[in-house]
């Protein structure tokens, strides 16, 4: 059911952020599984429960803590959500973007999303880091977008562009970061593909979707990026490859959860670092940071 999140709700929820937290974030962080260390790393924070924060949805997966984080990364105002939502988890999936247009309301400007995923292109190895350049919305071929329903122009367009969704300019400082932190040689560009979930992908959907040229497949992060670009925000989003889909009939390989955990704590620092330098290098002086 498209229970449409109004206007009004998110605004109520985002004025009372703002009322609990002088700190006014400009660009916002979803942790994907495993990821939440990042949230771990900012100073002077603040944080909140969802089960505390009206309207917000509740985090039910095991590497998801459901805490929302108000701080500073190198010194730049930001709010990490630590826990995400997923149409597996069985929210309609305007309850799952639904931050971003609190994010929208609360005055970010710019929302980097992270998730583990699995990877398709046979140059991924376990552990690499993909800058999603392009996104394949395979649940939305079959009706089920972010936007489905009446449109609220107070957000944006009844039909909003996606063919510039990723931010070339933050894929290119993500680049030149990667490059200056050392990370170039786990580091690729590519398209991400969304499954609804929760079971992992067959042999035959990993064959088919890499033909379709996606380069990783994963649970979430798009149904975000599309409400995020509709109310007008710059997206960056990146992959950790926390295990390569399985290709070949007789391969023994069997994704599972605990291997997308355990990548993502080896990562997750180098992720937060990433990140972190991200932030500090995004430009400000045109305030559109
Ligand atoms: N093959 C494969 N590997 C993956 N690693 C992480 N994810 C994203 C899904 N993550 C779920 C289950 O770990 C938790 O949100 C996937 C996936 O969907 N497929």
């Amino acid at each position: 059911s498209q229970t449409a999140i109004s206007y009004e709700k998110c605004k109520e929820t985002a004025d009372w952020l703002l009322a609990q937290t002088t700190l006014r974030p400009l660009v916002a962080v979803v942790c994907g599984s495993g990821l939440g260390g990042l949230g771990d790393s900012l100073k002077d924070a603040v944080a909140f429960n969802y089960q505390d924060i009206p309207n917000f949805p509740q985090s039910t997966v095991h590497g998801h803590a459901g805490r929302l984080v108000f701080g500073k990364l190198k010194g730049r105002p930001c709010v990490c959500m630590q826990g995400r939502f997923h149409l597996y988890e069985g929210y309609p999936i305007q309850k799952i973007t639904a931050p971003m247009r609190i994010f929208k309301l609360l005055g970010v400007k710019t929302v980097i999303l992270t998730n583990a995923a699995g990877g398709l292109n046979e140059k991924y190895k376990v552990g690499d880091v993909m800058i999603i350049k392009d996104h394949i919305n395979m649940p939305g071929f079959a009706g089920c977008n972010p936007l489905m329903g009446p449109n609220d122009e107070r957000f944006g367009t009844r039909f909003p562009c996606m063919s510039d969704a990723y931010d070339r300019e933050l894929r290119q400082l993500a680049r030149h970061v990667g490059d200056e932190l050392g990370f170039g040689d786990f580091m690729h560009e590519g398209v991400y593909c969304v499954l609804g979930g929760p079971s992992f992908e067959t042999i035959a959907e990993c064959r088919m979707l890499r033909r379709l040229g996606a380069d990783a497949v994963g649970m979430s992060t798009v149904h975000e990026a599309i409400v995020a670009r509709h109310c007008g925000l710059r997206v960056f989003a990146l992959s950790l490859i926390t295990n390569q889909a399985v290709m070949d009939y007789d391969s023994e390989e069997k994704a599972n959860h605990q291997e997308v955990l355990q990548t993502g704590k080896v990562r997750s620092e180098q992720l937060a670092s990433l990140v972190s330098t991200m932030v500090m290098s995004m430009k400000h002086d045109s305030g559109d940071m």
